[in-house]
C-alpha cells in the first residue's frame, strides 16, 4: 500500500530544493479579506528525484509553483535550491509552462537555443547543445520549421528541450501536459521519464491529474486547500515502467483521490 510520509520536513543539506515554512497571503481587493494562499508548507525534492505536486483546486498550486520559480514572492518562510535562497528567476531552474510559451519569430533551433545566448559557450558549443537537446526530445527534422507548424505535443517537447539547455539544477514544471489531448499525454508523459532517467534532473512537476502523478513520480506531495498547506507526501514504491492496469497502480490513485477529497 502507499507508503505515507506523516513529516515532510525539508533536509536543505541535501535537497536540491527545499521549501521551509512557505506562506503566501494575497491582498484582498477592495473591501474583500486578505487570502491565505498558502500556509507552512513544508517539503524537499532531493536531488535527481521526481516529485509531483496534486491538490483540489484552490490549493494554491500555481501560486507555490511561482513561489519556488522566483516570480512571487513569499508572505513567511523560505525556498532554497541547492542551500541558496531563491528571490528571483534563475537561470538554475528550468521551467516548463503548460501554454508552451514559445516565440513564434524564432525556428524550433533557435527557440531550444534561446536560453544560450547569455552563456559563455562559443557558438560552435550552443549549437552542439541544440542539436543534443533536439536528439534528446526527437525533434532534429524540424530544427528549422517555426512553432505554428507544430502539433502541442511537439510544441511541448521544444519548451523541454529549451529548459534543459541551460543544464539547470531542476526541472519546474506547471501542468505541461494540460494542453494536449489523451494519447499525446501518455507519451509525453513516457518520454518524459526517458529525459529524466538520460539526465538525472531533479523535477518537481505540478498537475492536477492524479494518474499522471502516479504514473511519473518517486513521491506525490498532496495538498489540502484553504489555507493551501500540505496534506502528506504518498511514497510511490512501484517499479516503472508502470501500468495504469496494475492493482497497485490503481491503489495509489485511489489513495490519492482519498486524500485531496478528504475534508480538512
Ligand atoms: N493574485 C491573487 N490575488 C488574490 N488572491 C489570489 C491571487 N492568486 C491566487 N489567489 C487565491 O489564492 C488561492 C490559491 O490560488 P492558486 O491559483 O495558487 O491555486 P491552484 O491550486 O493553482 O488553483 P487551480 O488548480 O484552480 O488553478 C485561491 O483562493 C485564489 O483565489
Amino acid at each position: 500500500m502507499a507508503g505515507v510520509n506523516e513529516s515532510a520536513a525539508p533536509s536543505p543539506g541535501e535537497a536540491s530544493v527545499a521549501l521551509d515554512g512557505v506562506g503566501k497571503t494575497y491582498a484582498g481587493d477592495g473591501d474583500g479579506d486578505p487570502v491565505r494562499a498558502l500556509d507552512d508548507v513544508s517539503f524537499s525534492v532531493a536531488d535527481g528525484e521526481f516529485v509531483c505536486l496534486v491538490g483540489p483546486s484552490g490549493c494554491g498550486k500555481t501560486t507555490l509553483f511561482r513561489i519556488v520559480a522566483g516570480l512571487t514572492e513569499a508572505t513567511d518562510g523560505r525556498v532554497l535550491l541547492d542551500g541558496t535562497r531563491v528571490t528571483e528567476p534563475t537561470t538554475d531552474m528550468g521551467v516548463v509552462f503548460q501554454e508552451y510559451h514559445l516565440f513564434p519569430w524564432l525556428t524550433v533551433a533557435e527557440n531550444v537555443g534561446f536560453g544560450l545566448e547569455r552563456s559563455d559557450r562559443s557558438p560552435a558549443e550552443r549549437e552542439a547543445r541544440v542539436d543534443e537537446m533536439l536528439d534528446l526530445v526527437g525533434l532534429t527534422e524540424f530544427r528549422d520549421a517555426y512553432p505554428k507548424s507544430l502539433s502541442g505535443g511537439m510544441k511541448q517537447r521544444v519548451a523541454i528541450a529549451r529548459a534543459l539547455a541551460v543544464d539547470p539544477a531542476l526541472l519546474l514544471m506547471d501542468e505541461p501536459f494540460g494542453a494536449v489531448d489523451a494519447q499525446t499525454r501518455e507519451m509525453l508523459q513516457r518520454e518524459l521519464l526517458d529525459v529524466w532517467a538520460s539526465t538525472g534532473k531533479t523535477v518537481l512537476f505540478v498537475t492536477h491529474d492524479v494518474a499522471e502523478a502516479v504514473t511519473l513520480a518517486d513521491r506525490i506531495v498532496v495538498m489540502a486547500a484553504e489555507p493551501g498547506r500540505v496534506r502528506e507526501v504518498v511514497d510511490v514504491d512501484v517499479e516503472r515502467p508502470r501500468e495504469r492496469g496494475d492493482a497497485a497502480f490503481a491503489e495509489y490513485v485511489g489513495r490519492v483521490r482519498e486524500l485531496i477529497g478528504a475534508d480538512p
